[in-house]
């Protein structure tokens, strides 16, 4: 997810008779116009169809100012998401985020610029169509409380005509996925905060949508079962093969969750890449604002230096090293994968390149 460049999962790679020009050749390509001819390919530059499925996102210089407003709340905006990708957004208040959701969700228009969703402009006559293949889920669940947690999960069938029984069976189904299965007939004041995310999960996904949009959905819930929901939403991003949008203030979140990642600041998109890259190497004065915001606020000895690493991804052999030559945990959080450990260790220690 490159501004302006395509790296899409998925793509169908066409070489014969679309890279390669099959006409007579200068000579140091002679092997590639034998290639042409043993497989009976024109010799001339013939259209290809383009084969490559549309990005799920594509915003193109997309601007959106609020009435009153003296600045955009997005500004000239940029930015691809792949079919299949985990992308997190993020940026601090008021950087932009929940514009983009809303925009994504047909809820706002953009003022310039324009917003392809797989490959359609977003507008008044494509609106419905893209809306019925996106699932959102919501940092306060949006449960309707005189409704029994069955019938939250129909809820969106309903709106669609779908026959009772129907809605009942796939509301059962996708309940069972969330596990909660048992928990059809309460309501949701008689349910934990995980649990109710688990009802939003299966709101979300009983209409088959393509694209799940995340909004800030585990900031109000403890690190253990924000783990769980995380854990539950990649887990179903891989079987169902979706694009995930995560919005998020938690960094922790982007780096347990996505693949790739957009920093918003100020309504710009100021650095977006590979997940691991940006956050390794930060290029952007607010992304490493994001990152130092993120350290634990522990003193540190005048040789010591940080560093954050997920159990058990850490050899034990190094970790032990580690802890001969001083290194001590400061923090540790639940992880999808298992723990996330900040460790301070003496700079100079040899084991401490090892996580460089
Ligand atoms: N309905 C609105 N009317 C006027 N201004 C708005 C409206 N919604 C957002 N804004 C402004 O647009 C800018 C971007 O807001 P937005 O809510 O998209 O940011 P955010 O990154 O989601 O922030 P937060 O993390 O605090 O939710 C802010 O300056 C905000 O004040």
């Amino acid at each position: 997810m490159i501004p302006g460049r395509r790296t899409g999962k998925g793509r169908v790679h066409l070489t014969a008779g679309s890279a390669h020009d099959c006409r007579p050749l200068p000579k140091r390509t002679a092997q590639e116009g034998d290639v042409c001819r043993s497989l009976r390919l024109p010799h001339r530059r013939s259209p290809v169809p383009d084969l490559t499925p549309p990005d799920v996102l594509d915003f193109q210089n997309v601007s959106k100012t609020y009435p009153g407003q003296p600045r955009p709340a997005l500004n000239d905006l940029t930015l691809r998401v792949p079919r299949g990708s985990r992308t997190g957004v993020i940026g601090r208040s008021g950087a932009g985020k929940s514009t983009l959701v809303r925009l994504i969700s047909g809820l706002e228009t953009p003022d310039a610029g324009r917003l392809l969703v797989r490959g359609d402009a977003l507008g008044p006559a494509t609106r419905a169509a893209h809306q019925a293949r996106t699932g959102l889920v919501f940092q306060q669940f949006n449960l309707l409380a005189q409704r029994t947690v069955l019938r939250n999960v129909t809820l969106p069938l309903e709106l669609r005509g779908v026959p009772r029984a129907r809605r009942d069976a796939l509301a059962r189904e996708h309940l069972d996925l969330v596990g909660l299965g048992e928990y059809a007939g309460r309501y949701p004041a008689q349910l934990s905060g995980g649990q109710k995310q688990r009802v939003g999960i299966a709101r979300a996904l009983v209409t088959a949508p393509d694209l799940l949009l995340a909004d800030e959905a585990t900031s109000a819930l403890d690190p253990e079962t924000s783990a769980g929901i995380l854990n539950l939403l990649l887990d179903l991003q891989r079987e169902r093969d979706l694009t995930l949008v995560i919005v998020t203030h938690q960094l922790e979140v982007v780096r347990a969750v996505t693949t790739h990642v957009a920093v918003l600041d100020a309504g710009q998109l100021v650095e977006t890449g590979e997940t691991a890259a940006v956050l390794r190497a930060p290029r952007h004065a607010a992304t490493r604002a994001l990152l130092d915001a993120h350290r634990p606020q522990v003193p540190l000895a005048p040789d010591e230096t940080l560093r954050r690493v997920t159990l058990p991804d850490l050899n034990p052999d190094t970790l032990a090293a580690l802890a001969r030559a001083g290194a001590r945990i400061v923090q540790a959080e639940p992880h999808p994968q298992g723990l996330d450990v900040w460790i301070a260790a003496p700079a100079a220690s040899p084991e401490w390149a090892v996580l460089a």
